[in-house]
């Protein structure tokens, strides 16, 4: 199963990227999302593969925001697509049954179609505001997480649910309580100051329930 915990890269540069995302590797993140925006193609393709090199070299699951030709040129572990972004059934016969797709959902009709079109997990959100994305969509909190949770669970629909959207060591518990699977962050890993110590905090809350 997927790691609980998925960084979601930052930095306007391929340097602050790089940057970035090696720290949250030292750290011990174990999936790296590659979130670099409003770049060309080619200077996307320059920093992926080398993001993919490295994140080989830590073993961590590399997959790329938004881009499914991408994800295929640099045999990405997988690919995050957005509800404007490419199809999951499309994206599905360019990259194959093995690669991670993951789908973006705002609300339970949201999760229905991208789990009807064979995503892997879902990134539900945003749980609260975040100055990291423009444009959000409205903000759940925890009483909306509850309540499509649930409607998941009577439905019987079982795609691992990742929060997302503003999300600190603080909510972890009671998001957690609602059902989802695990987070995907950016803005507290890359501002922390003591990175080890947070990711290792981030994973004991995520993972307090799990029977080795
Ligand atoms: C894990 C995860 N969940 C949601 C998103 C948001 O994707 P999208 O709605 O396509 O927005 P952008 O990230 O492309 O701005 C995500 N990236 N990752
Ligand atoms: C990509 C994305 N989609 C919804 S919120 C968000 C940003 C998450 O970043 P942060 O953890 O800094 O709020
Ligand atoms: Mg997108």
């Amino acid at each position: 199963m997927y790691n609980k915990l998925q960084y979601i890269s930052q930095g306007e540069t391929a340097e602050k990227q790089l940057y970035n995302i090696h720290q949250a590797l030292d750290a011990g993140c174990k999936w790296i999302q590659m979130r670099f925006k409003n770049q060309t193609f080619e200077n996307r393709i320059i920093l992926a593969e080398t993001v993919k090199n490295i994140c080989e070299e830590y073993q961590a699951d590399f997959i790329v925001n938004d881009d499914v030709l991408l994800a295929q040129k640099t045999a990405a572990d997988g690919v995050h697509l957005g509800l404007t972004d490419m199809s999951i059934s499309g994206a599905r016969a360019i990259l194959g049954e093995k690669k991670i797709i993951g789908a973006t959902a705002n609300t339970f009709e949201d999760i229905l179609l991208q789990t009807k079109n064979g995503c892997d997990y879902i990134g539900l959100g945003p749980f609260q505001f975040t100055e990291t994305k423009e444009k959000l969509s409205p903000i759940l909190g925890i009483e909306g997480y509850a309540s499509i949770l649930n409607k998941m669970k009577i439905e019987n629909i079982l795609t691992p649910v990742y929060a997302i959207g503003g999300i600190t060591l603080e909510n972890i518990e009671s998001l957690i309580k609602t059902g989802i699977y695990g987070i995907a962050v950016s803005g507290i890993i890359t501002k922390s100051l003591e990175k080890e110590k947070l990711v290792q905090q981030l994973n004991d809350k995520l993972y307090a329930d799990v029977i080795i």
